[in-house]
C-alpha cells in the first residue's frame, strides 16, 4: 500500500498518476450510474441551463463524486504540470475573480449582453461599444475566463453563455454575492499577508484590524452598512447558497432524537430558515429566535408570511440578545432547551467563540444538548485502513446518509486526507473568514478544544450533504462526590 514518489505502488502496481487517473474513472462512473439509475440527463458544460443536481437534495453519491471528482482532477493537474508554471499561474489566480468582477461589474454587465444575445454569442466588439471598455483589454480578461470554463468562445472574439456562467447573471444571487467576494472582499484579502505578518507590531502584540480593515479603513459590518447596495446583494447570495451548499442540514441530522417537545434556542438566528423547517415538521417544538435588535422585525415578518400558523400559536418568539451579554433564559414548561448555533462560530476568533459559548451557562441546565453548525475541514487519520475510490463508492452505493454516517469511512485515497479541491468551499470560506473577520478555519480538533473550553463535553461531529458538519456537545452534569 505505501507510495513513494514516482515508484509504483506495491499492491496495485500502479504509478501515482494511473492511481489519480483510474480513480477519476471510478468516481465518475459512480456518478453516471447515478444519472442512469434516476434517468436524469448528461452533464453540460456548454448548455446554460442548469443540471437537475445543480440544486434540491442530491443523493448522497452524487454528492461524494462531485467531491471527490473535482479533488481528483485537481490533483492530476498538480502532478503532471511543471511546478514552475504552476507557481507563477497560481500566484496571478487573483485574475479570476479580477475578471468576474469585470463581467459582472461593467455597465452593462458583460455577462448580461452575452446572455442576452442567446446561441449566436456576442462579438467583444459589440460588448466593447456597449460598455466602453477597451475591445483588446476586454478580450484579454475575457481568455482568463474561458481558460477556466466560464463563457465559451465559439469564434475568435465571440461568447456565449455557458453552465458555470449562467449563475452570474443579473437576477441571480449567486451573481449578487460574486460582486462582493470578487470586489471588496478579494480587495481586502490582498493586504492579508501584511495584516498576518502584524507588521509594525512588537512580536507577541496582537494585530487587531483585519485586512479588510487594513485595506478598507473600516471593519466589515460598518463597511457594509454605508455601502447599501453590497449589503443587499451579499444577504441576497447568502440566503440563496445555502441552497445549493447546505440542502442536507434539514434531512441528515438525526433531529428526532432532540426529542418529542424542546424548545429550540437559535443563536444569532438571522431568518432562521432551517428552525422554521424544523418547528413545520415536529408540531409539539417551539423556538427561541435570538439575534440583534435591529435584525428582529426582519425576522419576524419572515415567519408571519412564511409559519403564520406557527407564530399564531405562540410556538416561536422573537428575543433581541447579544450573544455576547449573558443569556437569560429559564424554561417555563416541560420542553427542554436545545441551543443550536448555525454558521456563526466560523464568523469569530476564539476568544469571541468563548463568550458565545459561555454565556449560554445561565440557560444551559446540566445534561442541556448544544448543536454547533459550523465548516470543519478534515484532518488527516493517519491510522485508518486506506480505501479506494472504487471501493469508497461500493461502499455507499445504495445507501441511506444515515447508514453512511454510521460506516465512518475515512475519505478515500489519494484524495488524502480532505477531498483537496472537492472542499475548497470549506476550506476557502475559513481563510475568507481570517481576511474579513480574523477568525480561523476549525477542525475537529479546534472544536472540540473550544468547547471543552467553555465547559460543553464534545459528544459527535455529522457529517451532512452541507458545506458544515453538525456538532454536539452536552453540559456535563457534575459528578457527586461520595462522601
Ligand atoms: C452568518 S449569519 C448566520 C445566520 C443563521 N444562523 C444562519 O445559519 O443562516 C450571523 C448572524 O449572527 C447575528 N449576529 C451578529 N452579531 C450578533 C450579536 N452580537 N448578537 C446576536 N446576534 C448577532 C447576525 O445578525 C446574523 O443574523
Amino acid at each position: 500500500m505505501s507510495k513513494v514518489n514516482g515508484v509504483p505502488n506495491g499492491e496495485t502496481g500502479l504509478d501515482k498518476l494511473t492511481e489519480l487517473v483510474s480513480s477519476l474513472n471510478d468516481a465518475v462512473n459512480a456518478l453516471q450510474n447515478v444519472l442512469q439509475d434516476r434517468q436524469l440527463p448528461p452533464f453540460q458544460l456548454d448548455s446554460s441551463s442548469p443540471h437537475p443536481l445543480d440544486s434540491g437534495l442530491p443523493d448522497p453519491v452524487s454528492w461524494y463524486a462531485r467531491k471527490a471528482i473535482a479533488g481528483l482532477c485537481n490533483k492530476i493537474i498538480a502532478t503532471v504540470q511543471n511546478p514552475a508554471e504552476r507557481a507563477v499561474v497560481v500566484s496571478n489566480a487573483w485574475l479570476l475573480p479580477v475578471a468576474l468582477n469585470v463581467v459582472i461589474e461593467s455597465d452593462p454587465p458583460v455577462v448580461d449582453l452575452i446572455a442576452e444575445a442567446g446561441q449566436c454569442g456576442e462579438t467583444v466588439g459589440n460588448l466593447a461599444a456597449k460598455t466602453g471598455i477597451d475591445a483588446a483589454k476586454l478580450r484579454s480578461i475575457l481568455r482568463v475566463l474561458t481558460s477556466e470554463s466560464y463563457f465559451k468562445e465559439i469564434e475568435a472574439g465571440r461568447y456565449v453563455l455557458n453552465r458555470p456562467s449562467s449563475v452570474l447573471v443579473t437576477g441571480n444571487a449567486i451573481g449578487d454575492l460574486v460582486s462582493f467576494t470578487s470586489g471588496p472582499s478579494m480587495r481586502g484579502g490582498s493586504v492579508l499577508s501584511k495584516a498576518l505578518r502584524h507588521e509594525g507590531l512588537p512580536v507577541g502584540e496582537k494585530y487587531e484590524e483585519t485586512a479588510f480593515q487594513l485595506y478598507h479603513h473600516k471593519p466589515l459590518y460598518p463597511w457594509l452598512m454605508e455601502n447599501s447596495r453590497y449589503l443587499t446583494r451579499f444577504h441576497r447570495g447568502m440566503t440563496q447558497l445555502e441552497l445549493y451548499m447546505d440542502p442536507g442540514i434539514p434531512s441528515d441530522y438525526p433531529w428526532e432524537e432532540l426529542g418529542e417537545a424542546v424548545t429550540l434556542v437559535d443563536i444569532g438566528s438571522g431568518r432562521g430558515g432551517l428552525t422554521m423547517t424544523l418547528l413545520k415538521r415536529f408540531p409539539k417544538w417551539k423556538a427561541i429566535l435570538q439575534d440583534r435588535e435591529e435584525a428582529l422585525s426582519a425576522i419576524k415578518e419572515f415567519w408571519e408570511k412564511q409559519a403564520t400558523e406557527i407564530v399564531e400559536a405562540d410556538r416561536v418568539s422573537f428575543l433581541a440578545q447579544d450573544f455576547f451579554a449573558e443569556t437569560n433564559l429559564h424554561v417555563t414548561d416541560d420542553s427542554p432547551f436545545v441551543f443550536m448555533i448555525k454558521n456563526v462560530l466560523h464568523n469569530w476568533p476564539d476568544e469571541a467563540c468563548l463568550k458565545i459559548l459561555r454565556n449560554l451557562a445561565p440557560a444551559a441546565a446540566p445534561g442541556s444538548t448544544l448543536l454547533v453548525c459550523t465548516y470543519m475541514p478534515a484532518i488527516p487519520v493517519p491510522d485508518t485502513k486506506p480505501l479506494s475510490v472504487k471501493e469508497y463508492f461500493n461502499e455507499i452505493s445504495g445507501k441511506t446518509m444515515h447508514d453512511i454516517q454510521e460506516m465512518h469511512l475515512p475519505i478515500p485515497e489519494p484524495l488524502w486526507a480532505d477531498w483537496g479541491y472537492g472542499s475548497a468551499y470549506e476550506t476557502r470560506s475559513g481563510a475568507t473568514m481570517t481576511s474579513l473577520l480574523n477568525a480561523a478555519g476549525r477542525d475537529i480538533n479546534d472544536l472540540r478544544n473550544l468547547l471543552q473550553a467553555a465547559s460543553w463535553e464534545f459528544i459527535s461531529a455529522t457529517p451532512m450533504r452541507s458545506a458544515a458538519s453538525m456538532i454536539k456537545a452536552v453540559k456535563p452534569v457534575p459528578t457527586i462526590l461520595p462522601n
